[in-house]
């Protein structure tokens, strides 16, 4: 039950697969070698939240969808358009929006950063457009502009350095309101920030002394509420819950919000009704908070700051201090009103009872009384609040939790025990950027207010994992810098200093928590940082349409959230790093330049495992694509823009040369034996893939063509996931009765060379042959060995030398945009051809996530009614248990032992064609 059968697995790669067994224990040494990346005094050198690349790199930056730099300004086209495009000069990351939220200990900055997507001057794409009707009408009229959100730092003590910052990075000269539109450029004088917090009016003058800027004031609570609502409602992982250590991302639904409990923990307390934008009323709130903790632990312990003392907590003992109900009663429960004899019956009520003095308690333990008291103390008013109103959400943010695990546990248990389960205490990721968030929300004109989930991108930040969110000197300006930083970073040889909560507490059921378990009995410095990454927003993407349930979509297949799964896949990606790197630097000359960003590059993306692999959740859900697409940002991150070029054009040109030849002998064959060889050709040819370690295995054995024919001769039916004759009913139907073709089809094609030339385009033929359009829907940026939307149009003229069918269609959907006058047999062809189009698909993963595809891919699918997706990454590792509103196809040869075991049953080579009819539900 297989593709290939066993014979041809044993010429080739017995070897392989005996290798590939061994590895689905999940086990593997070189994790070990991810701990020894990262430095803890790396934190002293130059770092920022996000690596940007160096101003002037036009092309491909960092985010895996098209995020491209113009470098003149101006309005393009028609000034009365509705929707004009706006470019600006030399754009680079200094043209920002900032806001900021300057409180008592931290300052916190939001910045924005343009970049516009330089394709839409492509002719071949305006054609596409054209012929799709996509036009700009609905949009509106102040467009917002490809970007990123960059969330950043300060101790507030250190302002300089903050002002340092945003002097280096010119943020302050790119306030929207200073934007000169006119000229593009923005104007030097009179800048205006928004700012919020008391510092705002505090540090008036000094950022008029130092940076020329007037600080525009907004309240506090508006910021709070707008930063708190754009977030609920724009970032798909935003909100989670956090009990006994385990951390669940929850789904909200913004259309289901209102009313919710705002509790900002600062230092003092906020509790605020949201009922909608802009609609709130700040119902309670408590002295008891942050400040409380800090200024209480401060004198106590004699801490030097937040983090020490919360540090302090973790290796604490609460029962030394806090009289609990067990030391009234005896050791006893009080069973009859629920409560158990761990439970804490009265915070430092030991300490009235006992002879002694402050220095005879250890200061860990005052700590941790100190951290329970006030956290449950908090979450009980909430709750009670939250009852007051009938509400049952309750959001906690503010900089006093700081992604603390115990804290976190200890306020969602006491609005659990008070409401006996009814109410959730729910978390947020920028817990610490609201307000900030919400005076940028308050920039008019800028757009943002409206933007949806699908239009947001989170990123993994590339100075994070490093410098743990902060900033230390001025920022890494360009790509030496940033290597140079890598060097530095990697020859400290020590641990990686990324933000980790802290180990999971222990319970008691009813009574409360036991003493946190300390995991290597530090927290990290920095646990004020935030896990949060770069927002990149790419407003021209939209939810696929032809998802049958949206909002049940789940692209991965593979879920991370088990361990065993997770250890094994970082183990594969890590084993194939030797070999990428090689490519990547080959891609580039193999310079000694190259050689150093190749370098770099490895550390960075097993920096990034290993955070990962501490905490999995750390930049919001994670699936197994996440960390396919994280690589190739890592890539890009150090300007390696496509590592597989060469491989992938000498693959194209073998592929291409052998094509005539198969074009002839499907062209020999019935019908019901050319669809069967079709499809066979698309599963075998998807044997090229160079993201597999047993496949590249392969290539070493037999020339592309030779294993090419290899996989092709060697097909058998069935396959372990079999349903072509349901797909053969569909298609040629039964009984001599014949179905209507489809309309369109939409395929979302894989790899480049046999994969595309011998496998997609000679079943994408077949479709037009029969009156269906075709759409190749690749991808927008590189990735592996993938073909591009860019590279496409290339390849299919090549192809239409050869074939009458595939050169009529593409000149119809203008692929071929000088189109040739001669068919092949001489004559002029007189009627229009079923069009043959390609569409980026707003992408530059492996893999595809469909509640976020290029609105040229969203206006594509309106007419089509076949979806089929091939390849690996794109039909088994995501989309796999997704159901459409159009029949699908999903073809892909496994080229994983683990993944066939898991997924199919089966072992690797083993094929999938999986045909699902449209979805009526
Ligand atoms: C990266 C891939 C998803 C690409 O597969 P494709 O979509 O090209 O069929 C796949 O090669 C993969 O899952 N590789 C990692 C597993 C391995 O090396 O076995
Ligand atoms: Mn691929």
């Amino acid at each position: 039950m297989a593709g290939p059968t066993e014979d041809y697995q044993d010429i080739l790669v017995s070897n392989d697969i005996k290798h590939q067994e061994e590895d689905t224990t999940g086990k593997n040494k070189s994790l070990e070698k991810l701990a020894g990346v990262g430095g803890e005094e790396s934190q002293s050198a130059a770092a920022e939240r996000d690596m940007a690349p160096p101003a002037g790199s036009s092309i491909h930056r960092s985010g895996s969808r098209p995020q491209l730099d113009l470098s003149k300004a101006e309005i393009q086209g028609n000034f009365e358009e509705r929707d004009p495009t706006i470019l600006l000069p030399n754009q680079s990351d200094d043209i920002s929006h900032l806001a900021l939220d300057i409180g008592g200990s931290l300052i916190k900055l939001v910045y924005f950063s343009r970049h516009e997507d330089q394709w839409n001057d492509d002719k071949r794409k305006k054609t596409v457009k054209q012929r799709l009707g996509i036009s700009n009408g609905n949009r509106r009229s102040y467009p917002v502009l490809g970007g990123r959100l960059h969330f950043v730092k300060f101790e507030t003590h250190k302002i300089n350095e903050c002002l340092d910052f945003i002097y280096s990075k010119q943020l302050h000269h790119g306030g929207m309101d200073s934007l000169n539109w006119g000229s593009g450029s923005p104007s030097r004088d009179n800048a205006v920030i928004k700012a919020t917090g008391g510092g705002a009016y505090k540090f008036t003058d000094l950022f008029r002394e130092r940076l020329g800027v007037s600080l525009d004031k907004e309240d506090e609570m508006d910021c709070l509420v707008a930063g708190a609502n754009f977030l609920l409602k724009a970032i798909r992982h935003e909100a989670f819950t956090h009990m006994e250590g385990q951390k669940e991302f929850v789904q909200i639904d913004p259309n289901d919000l209102f009313p919710y409990l705002l509790v900002n923990i600062g230092s003092g307390v906020s509790m605020i009704k949201v009922d909608g934008d802009g609609k709130f009323e700040r119902v309670s709130g408590t002295n008891v908070g942050g400040g409380t903790y800090w200024g209480l632990g401060r004198l106590l312990t004699k801490c030097k700051s937040f983090d020490e003392l919360l540090e302090l907590s973790q290796r604490g003992d609460n029962r030394t201090i806090d009289m609990l109900v067990g030391d009234i009663y005896g050791g006893m429960d009080y069973s009859k009103i629920g409560l158990s004899a761990s439970t804490i019956a009265s915070s430092f009520g030991k300490t009235i009872s006992e002879n002694k003095e402050l220095k005879d308690y250890r200061p860990e333990d005052i700590s941790l009384s100190l951290l329970r008291m006030i956290s449950y103390n908090i979450g009980q008013i909430s709750y009670l609040n939250a009852l007051r109103f009938g509400l049952k959400r309750i959001f906690f943010g503010g900089f006093f939790i700081r992604g603390h695990a115990y804290t976190m546990d200890t306020i969602s248990f006491a609005v659990q025990f008070w409401s006996k389960g009814e109410a959730q205490a729910m978390f947020l990721r920028h817990e610490g950027f609201l307000g900030a968030l919400g005076a940028f929300m308050s920039y008019e004109k800028h757009g943002l207010d409206d933007l949806m989930v699908h239009q947001l991108v989170e990123r993994f930040p590339m100075g994070a994992p490093y410098s743990g969110g902060k900033i230390h000197g001025p920022p890494l300006a360009d790509l030496n810098a940033k290597i140079s930083w890598m060097e530095k970073f990697v020859r400290k040889g020590n641990e990686i200093t990324a933000p980790v909560p802290m180990a999971k507490p222990g319970t008691t059921g009813l009574g409360g928590f036991e003493v946190p378990s300390s995991k290597g009995g530090i927290l990290r410095s920095d646990a004020s940082a935030l896990n949060v990454g770069v927002l990149h927003l790419v407003p021209n993407l939209e939810v696929f349409p032809l998802l049958a349930d949206p909002k049940m979509y789940e692209p991965n297949t593979v879920d991370l959230s088990d361990h065993g799964e997770l250890e094994y896949w970082f183990t594969v990606l890590l084993e194939h790093l030797p070999d990428l790197v090689d490519k990547a630097v080959a891609s580039e000359g193999g310079t000694d330049d190259a050689k150093r960003r190749g370098d770099a590059f490895a550390r960075a993306f097993s920096a990034h495992l290993a955070r990962l692999m501490e905490e999995p959740a750390a930049y919001g859900k994670l699936g197994l694509a996440n960390l396919l697409e994280l690589r190739e940002e890592c890539l890009r991150e150090f300007q390696f823009v496509d590592a597989y070029r060469s491989i992938k054009q000498r693959e194209n040109e073998a592929s291409l040369a052998v094509l005539p030849d198969l074009l002839m002998e499907l062209d020999n064959m019935s019908e019901e034996t050319r669809l069967l060889t079709l499809i066979e050709g698309v599963l075998a040819a998807n044997i090229f893939d160079w993201g597999s370690r047993a496949c590249v295995d392969l290539y070493h054995k037999g020339t592309i063509i030779e294993i090419y024919r290899m996989s092709r001769n060697k097909m058998q039916r069935p396959w372990r996931v079999d349903d072509f004759d349901a797909f053969k009913e569909r298609m040629l139907g039964s009984g001599g009765k014949k179905p209507r073709p489809h309309k369109r089809a939409l395929l979302f094609v894989d790899n480049s060379g046999a994969d595309i030339v011998l496998g997609m385009l000679p079943l994408a033929r077949e479709l037009l042959r029969r009156g269906t359009e075709v759409v190749l829907v690749a991808n927008s940026l590189p990735a592996l060995n993938d073909i591009t939307a860019m590279e496409l149009p290339d390849i299919v003229a090549e192809a239409a030398k050869h074939c009458n069918i595939l050169r009529g269609a593409a000149e119809a959907g203008g692929l071929i945009v000088d189109a040739m006058t001669n068919s092949l047999d001489g004559s002029k062809e007189s009627s229009p051809s079923v069009p043959l189009m390609v569409v980026e698909n707003g992408c530059g993963s492996p893999c595809i996530d469909l509640r976020q595809v290029s609105s040229e891919l969203a206006a594509a699918a309106k007419d089509a009614d076949l979806i089929i997706l091939e390849g690996m990454g794109r039909a088994l590792h995501t989309n796999f248990n997704a159901r459409f509103k159009g029949d699908a196809l999903k073809l892909a040869m496994v080229k994983n032992q683990r993944l066939a075991e898991k997924l199919i049953k089966g072992k690797i080579y083993d094929c999938v064609c999986r045909y699902e009819p449209a979805s009526t539900s």
